[in-house]
């Protein structure tokens, strides 16, 4: 069995992380680290895994402890894996992060975005964009993946293969999209409260969120993109238009880019985020308006899914030279 760590096992993507472990045929979890939660026993943090780790408690971070793995999954808040850098990247274990830290492609970039200096731009190059459906080679041969998170999942998945064939213009796509509340994180503040969020619909971070990097990078052009919040614990769904190129149909073109693809399906109806609850599966559909020569692009997925566990769980599979949709599902679970 290969033996996993998880940083970050008492958050909500550690969690589910968790989850599709206990569900793996070949991975079991040797050490789930915390940090206020350490010491808890795991079954009190996530009681809907009680039966899974009935007696196992969250470790306190030790670095001795990662002498167990063979495998490191990091679900920490941005700057955290910079930090730990040096025990995390031993020679010889995957590592997967979903944090930002090693995702944008230079240090400029993420001080751009984030606010912050890097600490370790020395180690940028070491690592791969974690989109299987775009990097799925490059995974395979790597030890380092840097996985996207929810909203740069969904809106490369939508949009890149039309940029690739040149369906659209790169200069000034639009992305809206909305998230369930858990990708906020587990811990509650006035702005995911109940109260604020139920029978409310809004948008936030306009114009200067830092996902807009990860969307310029996939796709290579510039965009301007406003996230909102649902009142729903899970799901994205990005809704993005482009200036179309001409009069190519994007649905043929998403159906092309995506066969074969196991977690993608492209369909003619609008995609709902309830379809992709649970699941690692991404729902896309696309129309070209002719009247006004826009291109509109959806595409839904549950954010702590292939927008997060999900897709670190994919990545994880491929560098191992494992089945790539091992413990993973393809099904939401509905209504
Ligand atoms: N939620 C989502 O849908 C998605 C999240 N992400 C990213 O994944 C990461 C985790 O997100 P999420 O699970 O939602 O977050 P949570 O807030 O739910 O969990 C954060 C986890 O990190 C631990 N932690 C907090 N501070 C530290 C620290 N200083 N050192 C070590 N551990 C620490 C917490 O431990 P404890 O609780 O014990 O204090 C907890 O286990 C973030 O970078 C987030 O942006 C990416 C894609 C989607
Ligand atoms: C609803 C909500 O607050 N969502 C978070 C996205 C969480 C996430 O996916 O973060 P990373 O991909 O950067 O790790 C946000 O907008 O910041």
């Amino acid at each position: 069995m290969i033996r996993v760590s998880i940083l970050g096992a008492s958050g909500y993507v550690g969690g589910e992380l968790m989850r599709l472990i206990a569900g793996h045929p070949a991975m079991e979890v040797a050490t789930a680290f915390a940090s206020s939660n350490a010491g808890q026993r795991i079954a009190s943090v996530h009681p809907h895994l009680a039966l899974a780790y009935p007696e196992t408690a969250f470790a306190a971070w030790n670095p001795a402890l990662l002498s167990h793995s063979d495998l490191i999954l990091a679900a920490l808040p941005h700057g955290e894996t910079q930090r730990l850098a040096d025990d995390l990247l031993s020679p010889g274990v995957a590592f997967v992060d979903l944090g930002a830290d090693f995702r944008l492609s230079s240090a400029a970039e993420f001080e751009r975005w984030y606010g912050e200096r890097h600490a370790r731009p020395d180690l940028l190059d070491s690592f791969t964009y974690g989109l299987p459906e775009f990097f799925r080679d490059e995974i395979k041969r790597s030890k380092r993946v840097a996985a996207p998170g929810c909203y740069p999942t969904a809106a490369s998945l939508a949009l890149r293969p039309l940029v690739e064939v040149g369906a659209i213009e790169k200069q000034g796509i639009v992305v809206d999209a909305a998230s369930g509340v858990s990708g906020a994180g587990r811990t509650s503040n006035a702005g995911t409260h109940f109260c604020t969020v139920d029978g409310s619909y809004r948008a936030y971070g306009l114009l200067n969120h830092r996902h807009t990097a990860e969307m310029e990078l996939t796709t290579g052009g510039t965009v301007l993109f406003t996230p909102h919040l649902m009142a729903a614990s899970r799901g994205i769904l990005a809704t993005c238009y482009a200036r179309a190129s001409g009069s190519d149909d994007p649905l043929a073109i998403l159906r092309d880019a995506y066969a074969g693809e196991p977690f993608v399906h492209v369909g003619d109806m609008p995609p709902e985020t309830k379809w992709a609850n649970g699941s690692n599966a991404a729902f896309l559909t696309a129309r070209l308006d002719e009247r006004t020569g826009t291109l509109v692009t959806l595409a839904a997925i549950d954010n702590l899914g292939k927008g997060a566990a999900g897709q670190m769980i994919q990545c994880a599979n491929l560098m191992l030279g494992l089945d790539e949709g091992a413990s993973l599902t393809t099904m939401g679970v509905y209504p």
